[in-house]
C-alpha cells in the first residue's frame, strides 16, 4: 500500500496539488480523471517522487518513508512508468528498449555491460505478453503508435513492477487502439497483481477498467469512489471546471484519511 499523508506540490506560487491524503491499495487499478491542469500528472508523479512534495510525506508498506534514499531506490526499481509519448529510443530495437527496464537493477558501471541471458529472457517474455515478440528486433520508430505503446508496457513489465504509473498512456492513440492497449495493460496488471495508477481523459475507458476513480479539479480530489458511482452529471461536472457545483462527502468503504467523493451536483 502507498499512503500519501497531507502531500502538497507547489511550483513557485502555483499550488498544483493541495494537501492530499490518499491510500492506494495493492492490486488496485486506479484511474485519475480531471480536466487539463487539474493535477493528475502531479499526483501521479508524486507516487515515485518524480515530483517532490512541498509538504507531507509518502510511505510505502514494507519500505517506509520515501524520503529515505534506500526506500526510494527500492520503490523506483519496482515502479514501471508508462508515458503518453512512449519515451522510447526510436533507433533502437523493441528488445533494446524493453531491456532498459532492467537499468534500476544494476550499478551504472554494470549497466554498460551486456545483460544476462536471464534478463534478456525477461525482456522477450514481456514482449511476448504484449503480442510483439515477432517485433523484438525491429526499430521502434518503424512500429505503429499502438505497437510503440505496447513496447512501453513491455518495458515497464521487464522491471518486474509492483506498481505501474501510466500518465495518459493512450492519449495519442485512436479510440479502438486506445481501448485495446488499455485492456491489455489492465489484464496484465490483474494477472500479475500489479497496482496501477493511470491518468486518462476518456471517462468511458475509466468506467470500463478502473476499480476506483479519483477525480481532480484545481489540484484537489473531488471524487473518490468506484466507477459505478460516477454519474454522467458528475463526470460532466468534473470536466466543466465547476468543482464548486459538486459536494464532496465521506466515502464510507475505503480506509483513506481523506475519503471524498462527489455527491450529486447541487442545484
Ligand atoms: N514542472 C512544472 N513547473 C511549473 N508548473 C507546473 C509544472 N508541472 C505542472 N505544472 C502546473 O501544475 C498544474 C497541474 O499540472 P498537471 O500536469 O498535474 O495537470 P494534469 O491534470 O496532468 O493536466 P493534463 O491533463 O493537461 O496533463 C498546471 O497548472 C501546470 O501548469
Amino acid at each position: 500500500m502507498i499512503q500519501l499523508n497531507d502531500v502538497s506540490v507547489r511550483f513557485g506560487s502555483l499550488v498544483a496539488l493541495h494537501p492530499t491524503s490518499l491510500a492506494f491499495q495493492d492490486g488496485e487499478f486506479t484511474v485519475l480523471l480531471g480536466s487539463s491542469g487539474a493535477g493528475k500528472s502531479t499526483l501521479l508523479r508524486c507516487l515515485n517522487l518524480m515530483n517532490q512534495p512541498s509538504s507531507g510525506s509518502i510511505t510505502v508498506s514494507e519500505l517506509g518513508n520515501l524520503q529515505n534514499r534506500r526506500a526510494l531506490q527500492a520503490h523506483r526499481r519496482h515502479t514501471g512508468m508508462i508515458f503518453q509519448q512512449h519515451q522510447l529510443i526510436g533507433r533502437l530495437s523493441a528488445l533494446q528498449n524493453v531491456l532498459m527496464g532492467r537499468i534500476g537493477y544494476h550499478t551504472t558501471l554494470r549497466s554498460l555491460l551486456p545483460l544476462s541471458k536471464e534478463e534478456q529472457a525477461i525482456g522477450l517474455h514481456s514482449l511476448d505478453r504484449v503480442g510483439l515478440l515477432h517485433k523484438a528486433l525491429s526499430r521502434v520508430d518503424q512500429l505503429s503508435g499502438g505497437q510503440q505503446q505496447r513496447v512501453g508496457i513491455a518495458r515497464a513489465l521487464t522491471q518486474q513492477p509492483r506498481l505501474i504509473l501510466a500518465d495518459e498512456p493512450v492519449a495519442s492513440l485512436d479510440p479502438a487502439t486506445a481501448d485495446k492497449v488499455l485492456a491489455m495493460l489492465h489484464q496484465i496488471c490483474k494477472e500479475d497483481g500489479i497496482s496501477a495508477v493511470v491518468s486518462l481523459h476518456q471517462v468511458d475507458l475509466a468506467k470500463r477498467y478502473a476499480d476506483r476513480i479519483i477525480g481532480l479539479a484545481h489540484g484537489e480530489v473531488i471524487f473518490d469512489a468506484a466507477p459505478r458511482e460516477l454519474t454522467p452529471m458528475q463526470a460532466e461536472a468534473l470536466y466543466a471546471h465547476r468543482p464548486s457545483t459538486v459536494k464532496a462527502m465521506p466515502r464510507p468503504f475505503r480506509p483513506s484519511p481523506f475519503p471524498l467523493h462527489l455527491a450529486t451536483a447541487e442545484k
